[in-house]
């Protein structure tokens, strides 16, 4: 095997064999990858939170636990969340009972359900974002896919590519089971095959829809009992691409991309594909968990923009639930309105797993807009994108904002 250009090797310590500088394969581009547009999509049905528990225990015939349905609405009226789209509507839950009997098996029957949504869903958000980025789909050279809705051969990726006639030789990366970190994870790994190839045009993309995770209320699982408070249907695509070209409009720049696992988070948030679905396990320390850990990371992270005050920064924040925003406001002094893209998302859209913060940062800039702000980072010039989910993985992405015109 060749050895990686621009390396010797020794054959001994003595005598080094010279090799000659192997030519780059692709040239690379010269600036940060940029935002260049971003699009967004959720199913036709909306789901009002303050009538989500009669619906749910009705139908799924549950209707007689009042015990279970009073802290079910419990939840529900502490989760933040306004309003939901489901593709589960009762419509489809009736012609698919096995999906509204607890444990029943019935992977088959949602699994026929996601591989169609995930990627439609997804090419909607798409049209949009190639839309306001202005170029034309040939150019769109990688696409690079996050979901935790289901697995297919080939993937949603693919799927996706047919639905939208991108050609067939745009490079693509499939990221399956990534959980909500996933939504960090397709921009880091956008950035760089977009830094790495020079005129590269990426489709980051997140698409979930909760058939899989669809869970019947129990007395034996709780925890699942938070996940059908909060999660949502929603998929959103950012185009990237570095050394943006005169029509082109950047929204951000993406300066830095880590990620980390937190210490002793095993088990925290974990999912496990079943006959039954996706079985979710969320410990009740996870907002505890990140916000006590969250400070070192960011603190390494935002060196390379200068250590502004947190509070000078833009933060898009997965909106994992109200617990976890508070608690990372709290424990970084963070003012109010900081989080408040992540909220305006969890209000009106739930938790959306790997889709939402890229939701966010577009809630981010357009409230930028509304608000009158000199930058489309509500008026600073750096901020966080934050994913956490299973591991518990935290992903981070420190973002320039550009300047409103
Ligand atoms: C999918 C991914 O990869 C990433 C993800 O986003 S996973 C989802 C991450 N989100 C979470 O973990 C949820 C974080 N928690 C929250 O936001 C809030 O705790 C909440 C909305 C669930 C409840 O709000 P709260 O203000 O904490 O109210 P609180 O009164 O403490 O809890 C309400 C009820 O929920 C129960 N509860 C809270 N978290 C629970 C959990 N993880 N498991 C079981 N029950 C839970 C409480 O015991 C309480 O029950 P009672 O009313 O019977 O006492």
């Amino acid at each position: 095997m060749a050895p990686p250009s621009g390396e010797s090797i020794s054959a001994s310590a003595e005598e080094p064999i010279a090799l000659s500088v192997l030519p780059r394969g692709q040239p690379r581009a010269e600036g940060p990858a940029s935002v260049l547009g971003i699009g967004t999509a959720v199913p036709p049905t909306e789901f009002l939170q303050s009538e989500y528990p009669d619906f749910f225990f009705e139908v799924t015939k549950c209707s007689e636990k009042e015990a279970l349905k009073a802290k079910f609405k419990r939840i529900c009226d502490k989760s933040g969340i306004r309003k939901r789209y489901l593709f589960l509507t009762k419509e489809v839950l009736e012609a698919n009972p096995g999906i509204a009997t607890y444990m029943e098996p019935s992977l088959n029957v949602r699994h026929d359900i996601v591989v169609v949504q995930v990627p439609k869903l997804a090419a909607e958000a798409a049209v949009k974002a190639i839309k306001e980025w202005g170029g034309r789909k040939s150019e769109i050279t990688h696409i690079v896919f996050a979901t935790t809705s289901g697995v297919n051969m080939p993937g949603a990726d693919h799927a996706m590519a047919k639905l939208l006639g991108l050609k067939p030789t745009v490079k693509r990366v499939m990221l399956y089971q990534t959980g909500c970190f996933g939504g960090a994870t397709v921009l880091r790994v956008a950035k760089d095959l977009a830094e790495n190839n020079k005129n590269a045009r990426v489709l980051a993309v997140c698409s979930e829809v909760t058939a899989v995770t669809y869970r019947a209320p129990n007395e034996n699982h709780l925890d699942g009992l938070v996940g059908s408070a909060l999660f949502g249907d929603g998929a959103a695509v950012f185009v990237v691409g570095a050394d943006p070209k005169p029509e082109e409009k950047p929204l951000f720049e993406v300066h830095w991309a880590g990620e980390t696992i937190l210490p002793e988070s095993d088990g925290a948030i974990d999912g496990h594909l079943t006959e039954a679905g996706l079985i979710f396990h969320l410990m009740k320390d996870v907002p505890g968990l990140i916000s006590k850990n969250i400070e070192k990371f960011l603190s390494e992270a935002r060196k390379c923009v200068g250590s502004p005050d947190w509070n000078d920064m833009f933060w898009a924040v997965h909106p994992g639930g109200p617990a976890i925003l508070d608690q990372v406001e709290a424990k970084l002094k963070l003012s109010k309105d900081k989080m408040q893209g992540s909220r305006d998302v969890l209000s009106e859209f739930g938790n959306m797993s790997s889709s939402s913060v890229l939701f966010v940062l577009d809630q981010i800039r357009q409230r930028s807009m509304k608000m009158g702000a000199s930058t489309t980072g509500e008026g600073n010039d750096f901020g966080f994108f934050i994913g956490f989910g299973p591991g518990l993985t935290l992903e981070v992405l420190v973002l320039r904002s550009m300047p409103i015109v």
